[in-house]
């Protein structure tokens, strides 16, 4: 049984990890965090597990903690797990390239999963997407990434749509930041070959949609994925976190839990 705990139980996907994983034998829910001045902190979550403020507050240490919440939460947790020796499943999107560093550089002390998308259909479409990059590379396509996510999200570009991008830039050999193009405005001239345009909307309450374009004249060809439900996304996490609990050391992916 592995002994869970879950960040931000007060969120969107915290909220249905943490109720899931109460729903599954094979985790025992130690407890659930939210914000340190939060009026739910010293509360019930459900079933007599309680909200604390950090995870040193535990009465029971967990083995994993699966982490939703915001950059700034993300890496307070991280100095704590590595200080408990807590397993991390980290979903958090919207961190700088300095902060995926610390992030990688705790990976040498807990394991950690760190992904910006736990859905087994993302992780398929960031491997077919791998692909067809190398299949179209330099025949003359233009790749552009559209996504769409619910008016409450506050990153943008999505962190799914980011890998995205990243993967097609290292699949052409380019380095992102040289090429990518995010959104346009004005006279801005005609596309150059090696763009990767990055589109972001929001509106209402999508779940989560991500398209990515390889146009050339007389045709495209548009590989999207669709979330209907963040079940997809928490299912996933629980299955990285029972992954995880156990391994060594290292910065690990859906890829590796998935065996992908
Ligand atoms: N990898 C994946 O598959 C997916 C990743 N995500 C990502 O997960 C993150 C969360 O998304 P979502 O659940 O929609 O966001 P929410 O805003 O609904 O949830 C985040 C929760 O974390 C809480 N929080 C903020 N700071 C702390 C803290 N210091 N300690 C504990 N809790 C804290 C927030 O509290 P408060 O509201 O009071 O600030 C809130 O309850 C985003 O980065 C999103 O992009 C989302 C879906 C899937
Ligand atoms: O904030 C969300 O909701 C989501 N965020 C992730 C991202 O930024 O890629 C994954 C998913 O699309 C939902």
């Amino acid at each position: 049984m592995v002994k869970l705990a879950v960040a931000g139980a007060k969120g969107r996907m915290g909220s249905l990890i943490a109720n899931l994983a109460l729903q599954e034998s094979d985790f025992k829910l130690v407890g659930v965090t939210e914000k340190p001045d939060s009026e739910f902190i010293g509360s019930e979550f459900s079933r007599g597990v309680k909200f604390y403020s950090s995870l040193r507050e535990f009465e029971e240490r967990p083995d994993v903690l699966i982490d939703f919440t915001t950059p700034n939460a993300t890496l307070k947790n991280i100095e704590d797990a590595k200080t408990l020796g807590v397993s991390l499943v980290i979903g958090t999107t919207g961190f700088s390239e300095e902060e995926k560093r610390i992030i990688e550089e705790a990976s040498k002390v807990i394991p950690i999963v760190f992904s910006p998308n736990m859905s087994l259909g993302v992780n398929i479409l960031f491997k077919i997407v791998g692909e067809v990059t190398r299949a179209l590379k330099d025949k003359g396509y233009d790749v552009e990434i559209f996504e769409i996510h619910h008016r409450f999200k506050k990153d943008a570009p999505s962190g799914t749509a980011v890998r995205l991008a990243e993967i097609v830039a290292e699949n052409l050999g380019k380095n992102l930041e040289d090429v990518a193009v995010y959104g346009r405005k004005g006279l801005v001239g005609e596309r150059k070959p090696d763009e990767i345009g990055i589109l972001s909307s929001r509106m209402g309450d999508v779940v989560g949609d991500h398209t990515v374009f390889f146009g050339t004249l007389g045709e495209r060809l548009e590989l999207t994925h669709r979330a209907t439900s963040r079940e997809t996304f928490a299912r996933g996490a629980l299955i990285a976190a029972k992954w995880v609990f156990d391994k060594k050391p290292g910065l690990y992916t859906m890829f590796d839990v998935l065996e992908i």
